[in-house]
């Protein structure tokens, strides 16, 4: 079995799909889950892209049919997270509008965040380190603090936290660890990008939000595309078991082995 075969094999990648039966199948998936564990519903952070208006779409589904179905209301709550002013947030709220959610609450960052990296910076300096954060660590600082007050907002309205990693994002591990995938349950998992979309699509993602490029929002002008080197469509080929050039294959699996610590569980003695 070579490398790509496991990998494709350990993420769970068709080479196709079919969208209608997949979204029945995720939305389902998130109704029983929901159903079992006693919770009133889901909370979905919408970030203006892509993976979160899919997930959003999906929590609603799910949601709309238990409440339908059990008599009593199961909410998606969509939180909208930016740090100080997000020049994309109007992608968010036409998400949340486009789902027709109910539900939804802004909580800005910002304050914390700045809190956190000034005491990093501090305590730094008993070490002798006198400089300011790294951009990309204030970055992942960004992505655990969306984490915490998600997970303080769950706690309180009994809700479940969802996630929007897919197999796009698992084989590179292009997430903060303990941040964006720190979360309760996935309903994209075993897609790549290209699949997220085709069901974006379907679900009615507003285009805008479809056709804009991957970016994590952590610093100006990032996009996933140009901080990886590896392009969405490749990564997507790779995991449908295509062919693609060699120095994407060796980036994609260099990523795979050093991010490996993200995906497995924590190691002990
Ligand atoms: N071998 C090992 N075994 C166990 N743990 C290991 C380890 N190597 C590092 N670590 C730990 O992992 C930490 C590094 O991992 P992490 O903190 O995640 O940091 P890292 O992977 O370096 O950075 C996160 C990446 O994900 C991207 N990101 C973040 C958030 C959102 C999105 C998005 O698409 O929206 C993308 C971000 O742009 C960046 O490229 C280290 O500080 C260390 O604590
Ligand atoms: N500004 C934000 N507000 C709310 N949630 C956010 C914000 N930034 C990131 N998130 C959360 O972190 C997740 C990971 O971000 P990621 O960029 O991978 O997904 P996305 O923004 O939904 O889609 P895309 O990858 O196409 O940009 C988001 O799906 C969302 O749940
Ligand atoms: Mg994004």
């Amino acid at each position: 079995m070579s490398l790509q075969e496991q990998i494709i094999a350990e993420l769970g990648v068709k080479p196709e799909i079919n969208a209608e039966q997949e979204v029945r199948r995720r939305v389902d998936f998130l109704k029983s889950y929901v159903k079992d564990s006693g919770t009133s519903g889901l909370l979905i952070a919408i970030s203006g892209g892509l993976d979160s208006a899919v997930a959003t779409g999906l929590c609603k589904r799910a949601t709309d049919e238990l409440t339908e179905e059990l008599g009593r209301e199961f909410k998606t709550l969509g939180v909208f997270q930016p740090y100080g002013q997000q020049p994309d947030i109007e992608h968010s709220y036409e998400t949340a509008k486009a789902f027709q959610l109910k539900y939804t609450m802004e909580t800005n960052v910002e304050d914390a965040v700045n809190e956190v990296a000034l005491e990093v910076e501090h305590g730094m300096k008993n070490i002798g380190v006198h400089q300011h954060m790294s951009i990309p660590g204030k970055g992942n600082v960004k992505a655990r603090m969306r984490m915490v007050i998600q997970y303080a907002i769950a706690f309180e309205q009994n809700l479940l936290v969802v996630g929007t990693d897919h197999a796009s994002e698992a084989i590179t591990g292009f997430y903060t660890k303990w941040g964006d995938g720190a979360v309760d349950i996935t309903p994209l998992s075993t897609l790549n990008k290209r699949q997220v979309r085709q069901i974006g699509s379907y679900l009615g993602v507003p285009q805008a939000v479809l056709d804009k490029a991957p970016t994590a929002g952590l610093w100006e002008g990032q996009t996933d595309e140009k901080e990886l080197g590896i392009k969405y469509d490749d990564n997507s080929d790779y995991l449908e078991g295509k062919e693609v050039a060699p120095e994407v294959r060796e980036k994609l699996e260099s990523y795979y082995r050093r991010t490996a610590h993200k995906r497995n569980a924590i190691p002990g003695i």
